[in-house]
């Protein structure tokens, strides 16, 4: 059976979209790890699902995302500005602040329209949590902010935060000058996390203004992490490197977001984009 599928980024943290209004997809977790591949396949990070909502009367549309080890994400920022591209553009929705139901709760999204196309979209992504019990991290106390510990078999200052999915944050001198290859998976499968973790490693560069790379739990080192651009800001706050209610510049390998970290809710804005359209034999 032919599958048409939609290659769509954010800021160059790229995914395989399925149009589930039209197609069901069997075997997601079998199709992200046979897709993402770069060699063999479509290459991506993953593959996202772009469903009809359980409940119609609450939310627009639902998303599902799956890095490329197969292992399903219970939120991808990156990806659900990329669903609400998607949404609008296809004439799914005509509305420009919209529902979009996750694993991790129902976010609303600003889309800004230019040309009749969205170009940027704004993203309410809920509260971040930083009790430990809720990242997950076997650790104790309020928060973990700045405690230093052993991690990827090295002592680092962490704090961890929840995006709805789980996030270790380190600020570090030189983010471009790691070799993310040879420690990443040590730090996303360190035992203080019983569900693996996503890793920043981040630097302060400015009033507001961090540099970042991430390790991403599933896929490895991606290009752009909404959640972890999202967790990178909270922390950078949390730590008093950042102003708390300020918007941040977050910059990545594949471009900029801005987040605003509130108490009520975490805000991300940026960009979303279409690469490519095709056809996979399944
Ligand atoms: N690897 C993440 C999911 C993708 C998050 C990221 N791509 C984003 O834009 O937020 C996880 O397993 O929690």
């Amino acid at each position: 059976m032919k599958l048409h599928f939609t290659k769509m980024h954010g800021i160059g943290n790229d995914y395989i979209y399925f149009n589930c209004f039209e197609t069901e997809i069997e075997n997601p977790e079998e199709l992200a790890i046979r897709l993402s591949d770069r060699h063999f396949s479509v290459g991506g990070d993953g593959i996202v699902l772009i469903l009809p909502p359980d409940e119609p009367e609450k939310a627009d549309a639902k998303m599902r995302m799956f890095n490329a080890d197969g292992s399903e994400g219970n939120m991808c920022g990156n990806a659900i500005r990329c669903v609400g591209k998607f949404l609008f553009d296809h004439g799914l929705v005509s509305k420009t602040t919209i529902l979009v139901e996750t694993k991790s709760g129902t976010k609303r999204l600003t889309l800004s329209v230019e040309n009749g196309e969205v170009a940027a979209v704004r993203v309410n992504m809920g509260k971040a949590e930083l009790a430990p019990e809720k990242i997950p991290v076997t650790l104790t106390g309020d928060k973990i902010v700045g405690f230093e510990t052993t991690v990827g078999g090295e002592v680092h200052k962490i704090t961890c935060v929840s995006m709805g999915n789980p996030h270790n944050v380190i600020f570090t001198d030189d983010p471009y000058g790691l070799d993310l290859e040879k420690i990443g998976p040590g730090f996303e499968n360190d035992p203080l996390f019983p569900e693996r973790v996503n890793t920043e490693f981040v630097r302060l560069t400015g009033k507001n203004e961090l540099t970042m790379r991430v390790w991403e739990r599933g896929s490895g080192e991606t290009w752009a992490c909404g959640t972890g651009a999202c967790a990178a800001a909270v922390a950078a706050c949390e730590n008093g490197l950042c102003e708390k209610g300020a918007d941040i510049l977050v910059k990545l390998r594949g471009g900029d977001l801005t987040i605003c970290y509130t108490d009520d809710a975490v805000y991300m804005t940026g960009p979303a984009a279409y690469a490519f359209c095709g056809e996979v034999e399944v």
